[in-house]
């Protein structure tokens, strides 16, 4: 299955924490392509500084639940602290997308519910991926210039 994951970091070395983070997520997905990395200004959250942010897609057969275990254990294991809602992180590992599965549990939303609203997500995404979708949601193109339209 086709998973899309989102990278995020702005405190101390942005580019080294993404960088260890692919490290990780290579033992976990196959045929690993990893997108530019991008600066961007913080949405939400209190002032804080801006973030480097990226997308890999890979292939992966772990039950869904299990992936995202596994994405937590490498925030965790990369000195994650889980604070304020929104606030600035080492790393931020989001799952974006999984196949064409549809999930609305606690603790895991798939595909996820804010993807489609977040250009730091969709900008990287569509330069590795130009025919990417979220299922039941669209084409990452169209929706990454309607978000751009209304900015
Ligand atoms: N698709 C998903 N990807 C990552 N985490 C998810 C997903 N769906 C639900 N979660 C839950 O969200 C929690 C992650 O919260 P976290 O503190 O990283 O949120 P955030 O990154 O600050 O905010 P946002 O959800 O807006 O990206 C995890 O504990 C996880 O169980
Ligand atoms: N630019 C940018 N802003 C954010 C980011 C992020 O990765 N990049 N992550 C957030 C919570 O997941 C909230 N705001």
């Amino acid at each position: 299955m086709k998973a899309v994951i989102s990278l995020g970091s702005n405190l101390e070395n942005r580019k080294l924490n993404l960088e260890i983070a692919i490290t990780n997520i290579e033992q976990i997905l196959n045929n690993l392509v990893v997108s530019p990395f991008i600066q961007t200004k913080p949405v939400g959250g209190p002032p804080q500084g801006d973030f480097l942010n990226a997308v890999v897609i890979g292939e992966c057969d772990l039950a869904a639940e299990l992936l995202l275990t596994k994405l937590l254990e490498i925030e965790d294991q990369m000195g994650r602290v889980r604070q304020i809602k929104w606030g600035p992180r080492i790393i931020d590992l989001d799952l974006i997308v999984y196949g064409d599965q549809i999930i609305d549990s606690e603790f895991l939303k798939l595909p996820h519910p804010l993807a489609q609203s977040r250009s730091f997500v969709l900008s990287p995404w569509l330069e590795i991926d130009p025919d990417g979708e979220i299922p039941g949601v669209g084409a990452i193109k169209t929706l990454l210039a309607s978000i751009q339209s209304s900015s």
